[in-house]
């Protein structure tokens, strides 16, 4: 762990893997929570397709190496992290545990890795940031979306910065919201007595409008580049990263545009359907960004071997959306943790099966990715 006391480590008999904790959580959920949880847009084609193409990439292990010492901390946002995960913005998690976005900030911060706060957060910056920096070492984004009012957006900004967030993460791909099959059909409101605080609004505010009427009056449409890159500079010394980056041009115009990072991202699916799976748009930003960006990556990280395998294509860290969800939904803090845990030993074995010592030893050399007519080909 990085710095800091190691904290005891949660154990279960029967969650076993994100695929038992996704089946516990739901089981748990009411029907509209889980729905609005875990589905992505339309046909569910992207969200699909996060988590199949993981399977198109194979492993190339070296072995008889020392993997005694096996280091798998890295850097993000300035300060050593645990291991290259981290936990996405998501709104709404006190429908999946009261404690919502406190028990996700504590659990990050006794993993020792960082954690983005949604702007749909149930909690307040303030109280998300002190509920983390109680619990152990943690850095905090702030995510933004490009809204019509800026002078709330610059309010939410003076926030963060005030709070100590290191990074605002602009998410770039929702002028509009996707559609989102489930919540008309289950007509999804949210819950009575969960606070809007970072928007600024009350649960009756929101509870009066569907998801999509909320995005409408909330989000801007007519955004770009140069609308909220340059503005953004000159208001704030915060890490600037732009969100649901998925092709080398756009890569190419976060670095022109001077940005800390991007996070290659489809929004977990829910945005957009029928956009390329993250793993597989990671290689062309990776190329395009040249390393004169940071890039990140989330979408259908599900284990170890995932991780890893983002890491050989390039990525510096991957984020997890639905794993941290399902966490607090099977226990709260003890199942955000559980569920870091057990990601954090599944890469840490990866690593060693792999012969890698450090994040450093994964390369383009340790996979090899099964092209269309079946043949493995090295990268
Ligand atoms: C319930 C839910 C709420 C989300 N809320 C936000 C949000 O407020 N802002 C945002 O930029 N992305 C949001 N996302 C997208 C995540 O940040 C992330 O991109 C995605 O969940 C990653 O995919 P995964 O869930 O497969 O790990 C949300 C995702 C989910 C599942
Ligand atoms: C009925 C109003 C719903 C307003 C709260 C929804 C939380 C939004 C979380 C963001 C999201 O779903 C996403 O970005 O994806």
């Amino acid at each position: 762990m990085a710095g800091g006391a190691p904290v005891p480590i949660p154990v279960s008999d029967t969650i076993l893997s994100i695929a038992d904790l996704e089946e516990a959580a739901s089981k748990k959920l009411g029907r509209t929570a889980k729905d609005f949880y875990n589905s992505g847009s339309t046909e569910q084609v992207t969200i699909r397709e996060n988590s199949t193409a993981f399977s198109r990439y194979r492993l190339r292990p070296r072995v008889l190496v020392d993997v005694s010492g096996v280091e798998t901390s890295t850097q993000v946002f300035g300060r050593t992290i645990s291991f290259p995960l981290c936990v996405s913005p998501a709104g709404l998690q006190a429908m999946a545990h009261p404690d919502g976005e406190l028990a996700t900030s504590r659990a990050c911060a006794k993993r020792g890795v960082n954690m983005a706060i949604s702007s749909y957060s149930n909690y307040s910056i303030q109280a998300v940031r002190s509920a983390g920096i109680g619990a152990g070492l943690i850095s905090h984004a702030i995510q933004l979306y490009t809204m019509k009012d800026r002078a709330m957006q610059e309010r939410i900004i003076r926030t963060a910065e005030a709070e100590g967030c290191s990074a605002i993460f602009l998410t770039a791909d929702s002028p509009v919201l996707g559609v989102r099959y489930n919540e008309w059909r289950n007509d999804f409101r949210t819950p009575e007595g969960l606070a809007y605080p970072i928007l600024e609004k009350t649960t009756e505010d929101i509870r009066r409008q569907t998801h999509d009427g909320t995005f409408v009056g909330f989000n801007q449409d007519s955004h770009s580049w140069d609308r909220e890159i340059p503005w953004l500079r000159s208001i704030t010394k915060m890490e600037i990263w732009i969100k649901g980056v998925l092709t080398a041009e756009d890569t190419e115009l976060a670095v022109k545009h001077g940005c800390d990072g991007i996070i290659v991202s489809n929004h977990g699916g829910r945005q957009l359907d029928g956009v390329m799976a993250t793993l597989d748009a990671l290689p062309e930003c990776v190329e395009a960004a040249q390393g004169k960006t940071r890039v990140h990556v989330d979408g259908g990280f599900r284990s170890g071997t995932d991780i890893f395998k983002a890491l050989a294509l390039g990525a510096e860290c991957c984020w997890v959306g639905r794993p941290a969800i399902w966490g607090l939904a099977y226990d709260g803090e003890a199942g955000v943790s559980l569920m870091l845990e057990t990601m954090h030993n599944d890469f840490r074995r990866c690593m060693q099966l792999t012969g890698c010592q450090t994040i450093g030893d994964i390369t383009k050399a340790s996979l090899a990715r099964i092209d269309s007519d079946g043949r493995l080909k090295r990268l």
